[in-house]
Order: structure tokens, then sequence, then C-alpha cells
């Protein structure tokens, strides 16, 4: 196997091995061996070949040679680090792998129940120690979670899929990944940030600039920053004498923060081998689509992705309303967080897309509440031929099915069939609707609001459940699918289960 050290990465190595001479009075040679050898020690303890490309460095034990080469490469059997891996390894001289492989270069989602391989998370943080109850409903929470607990039932969510085969990847890592790859981008981001956040005045844009950069070098840190948002009262006092220093409440937030960042789900959503970067519903959720831009822009394993909606464009869209039902069927609902038009324009370019498989977009029109949300509160697939429900949207509704017109635009039939039947034509098998809460109805809308059928399947008739959700749970186990249980108190208090937080990137072909 051959570890190929990207190009950044590789300046950054020769940077850091050029500063520890400056300091030590080391020569660059056997420092550059030393790195390479603990890299190389490290690969062989952890039972991989070694290892590493041609180039300026001196071959040293079992080491081939090390690449610098200028693009990230994939190919079968090839691996890479992270730029954040490696400079790491080159401040302490010890070595931590963050094997990503290349084979998962780009996203590939192309049904909602294929073995899960690769999953996008974002572990909540202290964005929900800004939630107040004069700003829950504005900020879409119905109740304040204890963070502490709540990061242990995200950690034992995290944990239930490593144990699945899956890795995870975090949101947060990969925008710092970003900016650490190109620091250029640092100051850009920042900017965009704070004007999104609302900030207009240039004096609080460079208060807010000066707070950042003096108190978060660390970009991982200072991208948790961002999400957490900034209280006034954090921000240097100065002497102004404006209006708005004597009257504002110091207590007031200057930087919104974004508590359902853990709702990776919505604010991007993988199509096929593209992605949507959404434009969101509410003014509180748009901001969170700014990570994905930059991902999707520039890190290594997104960059090239097909983009079928753009964060720019005028409609709502959400991914909690997109499921990829197979390859060439994708089914979107038009909902509170949705709108038609979107799916008017998203459609239009995928069926644009050359590379794209999907001939066919079904809308659902489902009721707009609070409830409802998104498609995936109302129904998720949980095997080939099985899916879970909300029985209030059972019995007809209106599905409109979408089909290119072979001029370049798109044609649409209306659908008047239940549920069950338009289900079944398209997955290509009889499916049976499994009603969350089983018949009991009390037991259902308790269950909804705490998304019993929101459950993220890691392969056919596996899925993850919130352990609160047992009625439907116990349905599920009759009908034969194995239920990964996970610790669900805290986190349901932001009105999402296991798929809302959880953003595949990667699953295999049924
Ligand atoms: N895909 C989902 N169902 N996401 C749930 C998101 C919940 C979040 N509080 C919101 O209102 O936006």
């Amino acid at each position: 196997m051959i570890i190929a050290l990207p190009k950044v990465c590789a300046e950054r190595f020769l940077r850091a091995a050029l500063l520890r001479r400056r300091a030590t009075g080391q020569e660059y040679g056997p420092f550059a061996s030393t790195l390479v050898d603990s890299l190389v020690s490290a690969c062989l303890r952890s039972g991989k070949q070694t290892v590493v490309g041609r180039g300026r460095t001196a071959k040293c034990g079992k080491v081939e040679s090390v690449t610098t080469q200028p693009t990230y490469r994939d190919g079968p059997g090839m691996r890479f680090w992270g730029a954040r891996d490696l400079v790491w390894l080159a401040r302490f001289l010890s070595v931590r792998f963050q094997d990503r492989r290349a084979s998962m270069q780009g996203v590939n989602v192309k049904s909602e129940i294929g073995n899960l391989k690769k999953v996008i998370l974002h572990r909540p943080g202290d964005e929900l120690l800004n939630l107040t109850p004069n700003t829950l409903e504005e900020l879409l929470f119905d109740d304040i979670p204890f963070l502490p607990v709540a990061q242990e039932e995200h950690d034992a969510f995290a944990k239930i899929l490593r144990e699945e085969g899956v890795e995870v990847v975090y949101l947060e890592d990969l925008m710092a990944e970003v900016l650490d790859a190109k620091p250029e981008l640092r100051r850009q981001f920042l900017d965009q940030w704070i004007y999104e956040a609302g900030i207009r005045t240039e004096m609080y844009h460079d208060i807010i600039t000066d707070y950042i950069e003096s108190n978060y070098a660390d970009t991982k840190a200072m991208v948790m920053k961002t999400m957490a948002g900034i209280n006034l009262q954090e921000l240097p006092q100065r002497d102004t004498h404006l209006l708005v220093d004597m009257v504002s409440d110091r207590c007031k937030l200057v930087c919104a923060p974004m508590p359902n960042l853990y709702f990776t789900r919505d604010p991007f959503a993988m199509i096929g081998n593209g992605v949507s970067i959404n434009r969101m519903y509410s003014q509180t959720r748009n901001r969170e689509t700014i990570y994905g831009d930059y991902i999707f822009k520039n890190h290594p394993d997104f960059v090239g992705t097909p983009e079928y909606y753009s964060r720019n464009d005028t409609f709502h869209i959400e991914g909690g309303d997109i499921l990829n039902i197979n390859e060439h069927v994708l089914a979107i609902g038009i909902s509170q967080r949705t709108e038609p038009d979107a799916i008017d324009h998203i459609a239009h370019n995928i069926f644009n897309d050359e590379t794209s498989p999907i001939d066919t977009i079904l809308a659902f029109n489902i009721p707009v509440s609070r409830a409802f949300m998104h498609l995936d509160t109302v129904f998720t697939q949980i095997d080939r031929d099985k899916f879970t429900i909300h029985p209030g949207i059972m019995g007809p509704l209106t599905v409109f099915e979408i089909t290119p017109d072979g001029k370049g635009g798109t044609k649409i039939r209306e659908r008047n069939e239940d549920l069950e039947s338009v289900l079944s034509e398209y997955v290509g098998e009889k499916v049976t609707l499994i009603p969350c809460g089983g018949g009991d109805r009390i037991a259902a809308e308790r269950e909804q609001w705490n998304d019993g059928s929101n459950t993220l399947c890691v392969r056919p008739g596996t899925v993850v459940v919130y352990q609160r959700n047992n009625v439907t749970n116990d349905v599920l186990y009759k009908n034969g699918i194995n239920c990964l249980v996970m610790p669900s108190a805290e986190l349901s208090r932001g009105r999402g289960g296991p798929r809302c937080m959880s953003m595949p990137a990667w699953r295999e072909a049924l």
C-alpha cells in the first residue's frame, strides 16, 4: 500500500522541518528521516505495509520514497492523511492516523439502505449553551438540552456506527481541514460568517474579527466558535459613545448560535454521486450551509462533486426532504421546508447532468406542520421492502412524478394512489409500511413527536433508533428489523432522530 502525501501536506511538512532546524540547529535530513521513520513504524504497528513516495527525502528503513504529488490521487489500495494529521505529526514527532479510503473519494449514495460506509456528523457543542427560553422558538428547539448528556448520547451514536464499520467524519474537522490546507480562506470565511450573522457595521466587524483572531488561533477551535455564536459580553467594551453601546443588553447575542447543526441531514444532501447545497427555510439555519459550501468546493475528499443546488438559489429545500429510493428514483417532500419551485429547479439540474442515472423524481406533497416538518419525519426506508411511516399520512397522498421530457425540460404526472402502491412500484417489489407507534394512536403521536419513524439504516434491515420510542421499536423487532438502540433523552429535544443527525456520504451498492 502507498500512502500519498498531498502537496499541501508535503509543503507543511517541509516548512515544519525548516522551522525546527532554525530552532534546534538540527539539519533537515535527520529530522525528516525521523518523521518518516515514525510514520513508517506507525504504519507497521497498525499492520499496514510501508509507505511513502519518491522525492527529496532520504530513504530510511522500509520507506520506499516520499511523494509530493500536486493533487490527491485515488486508486486501489491508496490511502492518504489529512493536512491536520501531518501538521500534528510534524509538531510532535509522533503519529496519529486517520485513514481515509481514497476509494471513497466524492460521494456515493444511491439508496437509503445500502451498507453505510461513511457518514458526516456534528458533535453538539457550545452552540447549545446559547439557547435561551426566549430564543427557543426562533432557533427551532422545544426545550434546552443538557449539553454534557447530549454529547454522551451523540458519542454513543458515533460508537454504534463505528462498530458497524462506518467511517464517522465530523463536519467541524472537515471544515478545519479546509482552512488549514488553504489558510488564505480563513479570512474570507470569517468575513462571510460575520456578514451572514447580520453584522453590517465596520466597527463590529473589526471587533469580532480581532476577538476571534486573538482568542482562537487553532483552526478547529475557531470553527467551533463560529458555530457556538458570540455574546456581547464576551467582546471587549470600547469607549465608543455610541448609543448602541449604552442601551444594548450586554447578554445579547451578537452572532447567533447554530444549535441545529447536529442535524447534519439538512444543510446539504447527497443525491447519487452529487450534492445539493441547500437554501434553508429559516434564517437561523441558513448559515449552516456555509460549512458545506466550503467543504464541497475545497476539501480534497469532496471537491469535484456535481452540485445540483446552490445556497444562493432562490427557493428553499432541506436534506430531510430528500430520499434516495434507488439509482434511478429520487423522492423529495414538498413540505414546510421545501418549496415546489426548488424541486423543479433541482430536477432540471439532475436530469441535465449526463453522469446521473436518475430519471424519475417523486414529489410527495406532505402537510405543512411542525410534526411533519420533513419527508423523513413521515417515512423512511429500513429494509428492501419495508418503510416506517407516520400513520397520520397513510391513505391517499398526492405524489407527482417528474421525468425528463426529452427536450431539456420536464414533464409531470399526478399520481393519486395510496403510498404503498406508489412505493411498491418504484422500489420494484411489494413494500410493507410499518406504522410508528404500532396501531396505537396516542403512542403514535407521542413517538412521532420524538422521531419514531426517523431511523438511520446502516444496512438492509438494521437501523439506529432512539431508545425512548419503545412502542415503535417493539413493532420493528416484531417485523424482523434489527434495532441498534441509542440513548435519546437530550438529543431528542431538538426534534430530530438518527436520520436527521447523520448525512451519509457513501453507501455500497445494493
Ligand atoms: N431531517 C430532519 N427531520 N431534521 C430535523 C431538524 C430539526 C430542527 N430543530 C429543525 O427544526 O430544523
